[in-house]
């Protein structure tokens, strides 16, 4: 052929991959998600294989492994003892409570690495919705807000570096910065769960928390799977109301939103690989179908060529190992 355009020339050495490459992945962009408990044992988590909820002990071992392989956060999400669940969630912002334990013993260990807290009721709250349930079944949201403050507050006290609102109650950013600024947390940033989508791939993670939602479901506040415009909509406002950081959830089947959303803000973007494509990749590994390791790493890859910077998956420790 008389062919003088071959876009394989650029492929046809690992060196000039090298080169040409547009998308790296390293354990620097990754955020390891870790359950917690209390108690002195941890429980592997049936509904995620490969998971546990850690004990404190086990936790601080877990994230300074992790940090050693060059992952810069970890994110918690506790299992609270039913007896400790209301109505209020008022365990949200006991100061003395498993997360600001968890905080304060990570921060003590491992000072450089850095601790973001899940903020939202569902692992505190009787009815397992991320806000406060009116007698006929709304989730109020101002009402919702104010708790969300005090939960943030306690985690800044304990020492966090980032507050991750996952609840999707409107004005929640604003909120959280006028409390975090007017008690002196200036330096604590936001990450907030911006499209965070209604969502079948959460399934196994409320069943590794028990936080399953008792009545109803979450549509009238996360985000209907069908619409990519109104997430541009809510990362203007977060980004107006002072977010640090805009996050989408899923990743991978809202790649598209990902990449909106990185070319409509300034903001560092950050998506959360959710228990749901976790699971797939594991079961596809599991069944002898896929590469456990090899999937893992194109589906992070992807997710960080849509346009996240930052990627909170339940693969960052193996995945780091691998890196
Ligand atoms: N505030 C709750 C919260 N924070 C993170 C997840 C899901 C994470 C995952 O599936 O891995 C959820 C579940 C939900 O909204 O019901
Ligand atoms: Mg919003």
């Amino acid at each position: 052929m008389n062919l003088p355009i071959r876009p394989r020339r650029n492929r046809q050495s690992p060196a000039i991959r090298d080169l040409v490459r547009e998308t790296v992945l390293t354990p620097g962009n990754l955020i390891y998600p870790l359950f917690i408990q209390e108690g002195d044992e941890n429980t592997p988590i049936a509904a995620m294989p490969g998971c546990q909820r850690w004990c404190l002990a086990d936790l601080v071992k877990e994230a300074g492994e992790a940090h050693a392989l060059g992952i810069p956060g970890v994110v918690l999400f506790p299992r609270i003892p039913d007896e400790l669940k209301t109505p209020g969630a008022e365990e949200c912002h006991n100061d003395a409570g498993l997360v600001p334990r968890a905080i304060r013993a990570l921060k003590a260990a491992h000072p450089t690495l850095m601790v973001i807290t899940d903020v939202a009721l569902d692992p505190y709250n009787s009815d397992g919705h991320d806000g406060l349930v009116a007698a006929d079944g709304r989730i109020l949201n101002d009402e919702t807000v104010t708790v969300l403050c005090q939960q943030a507050l306690c985690h800044a006290r304990a020492g966090a570096d980032i507050v991750a609102p996952s609840d999707m109650m409107d004005g929640r950013v604003a909120a959280l910065r006028a409390a975090l600024d007017s008690d002196g947390f200036t330096q604590v940033s936001i990450m907030s769960y911006t499209a965070k989508y209604a969502s079948a791939y959460y399934g196994p993670f409320r069943g590794a928390l028990d936080s399953a939602p008792k009545a109803g479901d979450k549509k009238t506040y996360q985000m209907d799977p069908a619409n990519t415009i109104e997430a541009l909509r809510e990362a203007a406002l977060d980004e107006s109301e002072g977010a640090d950081i805009l996050m989408v959830k899923p990743a991978g089947p809202y790649l598209d939103i990902i990449t909106r959303i990185r070319d409509a803000s300034t903001l560092p973007i950050a998506a959360y690989q959710v228990s749901g494509e976790y699971l797939m990749i594991k079961a596809g590994a599991a069944a002898g179908w896929l590469d456990e390791d090899k999937v893992a790493l194109e589906s992070l890859l992807g997710i960080r060529r849509a346009g996240a910077n930052m990627i909170l998956t339940y693969f960052a420790k193996k995945v780091a190992a691998v890196l």
